[in-house]
């Protein structure tokens, strides 16, 4: 998976240093064939929001409980400190978070505590830039819904104090974390697609810089899937910004993709 992003960056860059009038010719080729992929993407977005709408309430409720089960009850959810997660939203027949929520917002003390208390942050739109942020919360009462109707966090807590962001807490990025992440399709070999707001991509991007930069340790990118979002290879299309998931988990159970799944996962 890691293989195919690093090689499709090389071809652009190969693509890039050519003589001006090959690299215009290409450059309108290549214009012409990350259009066809955008077509392709919403043609697919809009096969699986069908497909999202037509699975009945007993299901997407069957699966909704599986698939916070598998999470809540693994060894590697249980370990770890910090997570990132979507506050999910009914309206976009998103995989349920609430029970992750309700149990990580959980106060110490309290007979359903989680094993270890544990830090949670969760997406905020910044711009129409593909800018997105993530703050902590501590609990429900800090967010509010933005323009779209999704749960988000105001930037200042009840105190007027900023908000945690993980991107400019240095103790945050040293700990392996885990990232509930939200998308539209997936396929076992670690492709997404997402809303096309490219937020997530522009994101990880960000991060996975500025991790290389301080090695600091990757997060897991585990998404989660109702099975009508899980396609077979070749279906999903894919540009070089898109970031590859390590790990899928839907009704059946966890799907492992990446090295590092396998490694904290199986
Ligand atoms: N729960 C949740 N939170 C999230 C996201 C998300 O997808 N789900 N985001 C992830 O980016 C960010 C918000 N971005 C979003 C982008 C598009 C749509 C949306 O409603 N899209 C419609 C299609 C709109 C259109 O095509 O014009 C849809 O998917 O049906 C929602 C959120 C941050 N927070
Ligand atoms: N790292 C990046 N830097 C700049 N632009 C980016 C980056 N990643 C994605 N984009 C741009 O964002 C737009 C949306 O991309 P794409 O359709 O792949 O989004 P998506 O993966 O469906 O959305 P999301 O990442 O929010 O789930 C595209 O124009 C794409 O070129």
């Amino acid at each position: 998976m890691r293989r195919r992003g690093f090689l499709m960056l090389q071809f652009q860059f190969q693509f890039h240093s050519c003589s001006s009038a090959i690299a215009s010719l290409r450059s309108s080729a290549s214009m012409a064939t990350s259009s066809a992929v955008q077509d392709q993407k919403k043609v697919l977005r809009s096969e699986i929001r069908k497909a999202l709408k037509a699975l009945s309430p007993a299901q997407r409720s069957k699966e909704d409980f599986e698939i916070q089960s598998t999470i809540l009850s693994s060894s590697w959810f249980k370990s770890s400190h910090r997570l990132c997660a979507y506050i999910s939203c009914p309206a976009l027949r998103e995989v349920d978070t609430s029970t992750i929520l309700s149990q990580l917002l959980t106060k110490p003390h309290s007979e359903h505590q989680v094993e270890i208390e544990k830090e949670l942050y969760v997406p905020r739109v910044e711009d129409k830039n593909s800018n997105m942020r993530m703050f902590k919360i501590t609990t429900m009462d800090d967010l509010v819904p933005n323009s779209m109707n999704i749960l988000e966090p105001s930037p200042l807590d009840d105190k007027g104090n900023q908000r945690e962001d993980p991107l400019s807490f240095v103790k945050f990025l040293k700990i392996v974390m885990f990232y509930y992440y939200v998308g539209v399709a997936f396929d076992k070999q670690g492709r997404r697609l997402g809303r096309g707001g490219g937020y997530y991509d522009v994101l990880l991007k960000k991060y996975q810089d500025l991790a290389l930069e301080k090695k600091w340790n990757k997060p897991l990118l585990v998404a989660l899937a109702y099975s009508v979002q899980i396609k077979e290879e070749g279906i999903i299309p894919v540009t070089p910004t898109d970031m590859p998931i390590d790990a899928i988990v839907s009704s059946d159970g966890v799907i492992p993709i990446s090295l590092l799944a396998k490694e904290k996962m199986s």
